[in-house]
């Protein structure tokens, strides 16, 4: 039985046009959040037939992976992929007006405001046209995860968690040489310590829910993608 406690659903109006009326979409929309009656969505697959928005949040510390794995995901499943960092980085190149705030909080290591990041987020999705995504690099905190919920109306069908050494992120993000302005010792030292005190708590957040599918980071690109294409071949239906 659903209890409503959100009043309104972007996400599910995002895909009123392409989703049919089906008992599928409405559970969707009357998917329940801050409550503690939460019933997730029917295990559809994400190649349902009825085409109900299927969400992955892709978590783990900075070089762990994340993108190059979202990469070949997209290849072999089809999903969009957004990357939160991506996106703040082209609300900076764009110079909107936010572009200076979201480059000093970068430059530090720390977190955008989540209003900045879930419209950016929302938009992207609105646009896609598609109805699988892999949302890269977010929720980074649980501020992140409350806002993208009120905003969004929705909970991720799962979340996966690249699980890797500090020593080795480190070792990765200062030979990445994507010109970055965090990619160097400084600002990881602080990156690193926000992973800990903020995005942890998300990840044991949505562990204790069940839904987190956790990854040994540690390995070439390709024996990684093995384990994560066993998870999402299994809901491939
Ligand atoms: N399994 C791996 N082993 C070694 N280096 C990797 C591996 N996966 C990715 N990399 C490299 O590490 C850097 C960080 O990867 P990236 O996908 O950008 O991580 P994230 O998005 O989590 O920060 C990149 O230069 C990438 O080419
Ligand atoms: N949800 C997010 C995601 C990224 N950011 C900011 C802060 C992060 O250190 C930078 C870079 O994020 P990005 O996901 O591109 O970084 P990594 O791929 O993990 O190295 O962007 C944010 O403020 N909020
Ligand atoms: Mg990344």
């Amino acid at each position: 039985m659903w209890r409503r406690v959100a009043s309104h659903s972007s996400l599910f109006s995002a895909f009123k046009s392409s989703v049919p009326k089906n008992q599928a979409a409405y559970r969707f929309k009357f998917l329940e959040v801050f409550s503690t009656e939460i019933e997730t969505p029917a295990k559809e697959g994400f190649s349902s037939r009825e085409r109900v928005p299927f969400i992955t949040f892709v978590l783990g510390g900075p070089g762990s992976g994340k993108g190059t794995q979202c990469a070949k995901i997209v290849e072999s499943f089809g999903f969009t992929h957004l990357s939160a960092g991506d996106l703040l980085r082209k609300e900076i190149s764009s110079n909107s007006d936010k572009g200076a705030m979201i480059l000093d909080t970068i430059k530090e290591g720390k977190i955008v405001p989540s209003e900045v990041t879930v419209n950016l987020i929302q938009r992207a999705i609105e646009s896609s046209g598609n109805y699988k995504f892999l949302i890269d690099g977010f929720p980074r905190s649980e501020e992140n995860r409350i806002a993208f919920e009120r905003i969004m109306g929705a909970e991720p069908n799962f979340v996966l968690f690249f699980d890797c050494p500090e020593d080795e992120m480190v070792k990765r993000v200062l030979s990445r040489n994507q010109g970055r302005v965090d990619d160097n010792i400084d600002t990881i030292k602080k990156r690193l310590k926000v992973f800990v005190a903020l995005n942890l708590p998300v990840i044991n957040y949505y562990s204790e829910k069940g839904k987190v599918h956790k990854i040994n980071a540690v390995g070439t690109e390709d024996e990684i993608f093995e384990q994560v294409l066993r998870i999402f071949s299994a809901y491939e239906s």
